[in-house]
């Protein structure tokens, strides 16, 4: 992202902040430019430090104003009209991601907008099925007391949310905040500010009241996202992002004590036992590592391969590799898109240079494709595999956040678990093998919050969803979403 074109063409769309029900304008714009040419995409308004307190403000106005109290049966009710307006408006959606993203637009359909709406849907039966938690308490002198806690909202919540999976990332944190009555104050990432908006939109059509859901645009450091987090007015924050980010987040929020719930990022491994179906194991790894382009928190960067059938698993994760089509959004045979701007292809790439000098050798990619024509103007990224790498290497520790993975040998099971359990990060992994038991036995010995057998990202909204470590801090989903976006009060009375 450049700072903003003086020359932008009269019909480039302006993304304004929604505060208050209205779009609004900010101090400066910015440009976004298309990861699949470099193309201008919009221009969008930052929110200065007035802007987000005005955002605040109109949050607390509405949460005052009777959204807090208002009955759960409304409120589900509202939610699912959101989740209907949502479908009603797919294609809108689908088209403004794509736009931000440079994703395949079968995936926007598939996994992004389809979870915006299944998240709405997922909350309002949450908060409508949740009971009380009460205690018959027996007190030493034969009395008896009913203890039972009510749960109010947490208040003003911000959500701070990255731009990998934008609505569902957003969608997935405001659904359960409003779900229990909190008024929300969003902060999408600079590179993907328009579904965020364009749900504005909709929660009015929906009805949902003015000052509930608002949106500022912006930056981090020095910019909304700082202007969000050091406000006085919020109650509490939602993060998703990378996990240096979210440290600066702690900072910020430590001097009001607010309570944080952090979701960041992985170095997730892959365990592949000799015993595992190939074939499953080599499609759903291929899945796995290249997703979004590897632009998934989830996604698998080191693989660790029983030595027996090292040399297959390799080759058939080549295969998959080079099989990929990387191209335009709209093609239906475009199964990869770009990464999300050059600035991160220039991290992505310098992973690339480091995993060269640590010694790897590059089982296929490792550059820049040749995508001819306007296309050369964007952010693409050739899938990438490497062997030759142990767990000491940098490119085995932190994050690169691309379309790239380390294939490594291991020979027992102990072993496998050890080397995968060996990160300072704690969020998914995922274990391939015909044997059942094994399979439940490493996936519960995984260090990490998300652990699946002979399977990949695949989510039940209820489940707890989250990580340990570097990965984060906290649940969400179901039940846990509503503990971190309530707080109880206990009601003793002494019967
Ligand atoms: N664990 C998960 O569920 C999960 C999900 C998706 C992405 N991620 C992680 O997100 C990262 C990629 O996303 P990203 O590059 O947008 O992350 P990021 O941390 O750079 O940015 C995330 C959001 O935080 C804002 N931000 C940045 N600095 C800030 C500050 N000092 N104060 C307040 N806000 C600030 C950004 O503007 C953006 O909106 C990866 O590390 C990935 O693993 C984690
Ligand atoms: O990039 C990270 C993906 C996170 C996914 C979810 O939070 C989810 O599926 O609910």
């Amino acid at each position: 992202m450049s700072s903003s074109a003086a020359n932008a063409p009269a019909s480039t769309p302006s993304v304004h902040n929604f505060i208050n029900g209205s779009y609004v304008a900010g101090v400066r714009t910015f440009d976004k430019v298309s990861p699949v040419d470099g193309s201008l995409v919009s221009q969008v308004q930052e929110a200065g430090r007035e802007t987000v307190d005005e955002a605040v403000k109109a949050a607390r106005r509405a949460l005052d104003g009777g959204w807090g109290r208002m009955s759960v049966a409304d409120r589900a009710r509202l939610l699912r009209r959101v989740a209907d307006r949502i479908e009603e408006r797919f294609d809108d959606f689908v088209a403004a991601e794509v736009a931000d993203t440079g994703k395949p637009e079968a995936m926007a359909r598939a996994l992004d907008v389809a979870r915006a709406h299944a998240n709405f849907r997922s909350f309002a039966d949450t908060i409508s099925a949740t009971g009380l938690d009460s205690f018959l308490t027996e007190t030493a002198d034969g009395g008896r007391a009913l203890n039972y806690a009510v749960r109010g909202p947490l208040g003003v919540v911000a959500v701070i949310v990255p731009w990998n999976l934008p609505l569902l990332l957003l969608t997935w944190k405001v659904a359960p905040a409003l779900a229990c009555g909190n008024a929300v104050v969003v902060k999408p990432s600079e590179e993907t500010p328009a579904t965020a908006t364009l749900l504005g939109e909709v929660m009015a059509e929906a009805g949902v009241p003015d000052g509930v859901y608002n949106v500022v645009h912006g930056f981090g450091p020095d910019s909304a996202g700082e202007c969000l987090t050091t406000h006085p007015g919020i109650d509490g924050v939602t993060f998703t992002g990378e996990s240096k980010t979210g440290s600066a987040i702690m900072r910020a929020v430590a001097p009001l004590v607010r309570p944080v719930s952090f979701e960041l990022g992985g170095k997730n491994a892959a365990v592949v036992f000799s015993d595992a179906d190939l074939e499953r194991t080599v499609d759903g790894l291929a899945r796995s590592v290249f997703t979004n382009t590897g632009q998934v928190c989830l996604c698998t960067e080191r693989v660790y391969i029983q030595r027996e059938v090292f040399d297959d698993v390799a080759a058939g994760l080549t295969e998959r590799a080079e099989a990929l089509r990387l191209g335009r959004p709209e093609d239906p045979a475009t199964t990869t898109g770009p990464l999300i701007s050059q600035a991160h292809r220039e991290k992505v790439l310098s992973y690339a240079a480091l995993a060269r000098q640590e010694g790897a050798t590059e089982l296929t990619g490792g550059g820049i494709p040749a995508m001819g024509g306007d296309l050369d103007g964007g952010a693409w990224m050739q899938p990438t595999l490497w062997t030759g790498l142990d767990n000491s290497a940098r490119t085995l520790r932190e994050e690169v956040f691309g379309p790239v993975a380390a294939l490594v040998p291991f020979d027992t099971e102990e072993e496998a678990v050890a080397l995968a359990n060996d990160t300072d990060y704690g969020l998914a992994s995922c274990v391939w093998t015909s044997n059942l038991e094994r399979g439940h036995r490493v996936a519960q010995r995984m260090r990490v919050g998300m652990s699946w057998v002979n399977t990949w990202y695949l989510r039940d909204l209820r489940s707890p969803f989250g990580g340990s470590g570097l990965s984060g801090i906290g649940r969400e989903g179901g039940a846990h979403s509503l503990h971190f976006y309530t707080q109880p009060t206990n009601v003793c009375v002494q019967l």
